[in-house]
């Protein structure tokens, strides 16, 4: 174990790094057209109905996504925190499913008729690759981290200071907006740190590649609802 000493700067992590190094990126995708005219209230209602849509399909495939990380954490990870953290993220989706459901009838969504789009099926197939055994930890913790934390970031814009969210969408905002959400994220985020301090070079090119995707399919996922503005 590496004690630090009192008072003595904490080095600069890997994660840290790219966020540094990808800030545009990242505000691309968490400051998004979709969730400014949430903030700022002038979403079309039609945008946001497309994407909560969209969105309930990704959602199912993210779950067995989440089931293979903690394959992976159960197999590999050196603590065996990871697992608790990675199996509430498993037990939360449950309850995010039945809120989908609520939500798309409070809406007047009928679930089993959506179609997913082009951007969907892409980004749940990435979701599908990354399932594979062969996808090491470090890569998948990091994936996971990522597309937990847009929306996180993005939806805790919406309710943050001066926002005009409209009512009836706060509830959603809340949803991965919240401080609890946020916490989570934080736990995730230290999982991949750490395993990424320990990464190879060549592995760490791969989760870093892995975060630039994920921020890109989430432009795209967030673009598909942009027909309707
Ligand atoms: C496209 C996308 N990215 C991230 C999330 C957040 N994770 C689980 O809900 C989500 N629902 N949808």
């Amino acid at each position: 174990m590496e004690e630090k000493a009192k008072g003595e700067e904490k080095k600069v992590g890997v994660i840290e790094t790219w966020l540094r190094k990808h800030r545009l990126l990242f505000n691309g995708a968490t400051r998004h057209p979709l969730i400014l005219s949430i903030r700022d209230g002038s979403i079309n209602i039609a945008s946001f109905k497309s994407w909560l849509a969209q969105d309930y399909l990704f959602v199912r495939a993210f779950v067995p996504f989440v089931a293979s990380v903690l394959i992976k954490a159960w197999k590999e990870s050196d603590e065996s925190g990871d697992m608790e953290v990675i199996l509430g993220g498993v037990a939360s989706l449950e309850d995010e499913i039945s809120w989908f459901k609520r939500e798309a009838s409070k809406w007047g969504i009928s679930l089993s008729e959506v179609v997913p789009q082009q951007a969907n099926k892409k980004y749940c197939g990435l979701l599908e690759s990354l399932m594979s055994p062969d996808v090491e930890y470090s890569v998948a913790i990091t994936a996971f981290w990522a597309i937990e934390a847009v929306y996180q970031e993005s939806f805790a814009h919406c309710i943050g200071e001066g926002s005009k969210t409209p009512e009836e969408l706060k509830g959603t905002c809340e949803r991965w907006g919240n401080e609890a959400f946020a916490k989570y994220c934080l736990s995730l985020q230290n999982i991949a740190e750490r395993r990424l301090q320990k990464a190879s070079d060549e592995e760490l090119k791969k989760a870093e590649a892995m975060f630039l995707n994920v921020l890109e399919y989430e432009v795209d996922f967030w673009n598909m609802s942009r027909g309707n503005v």
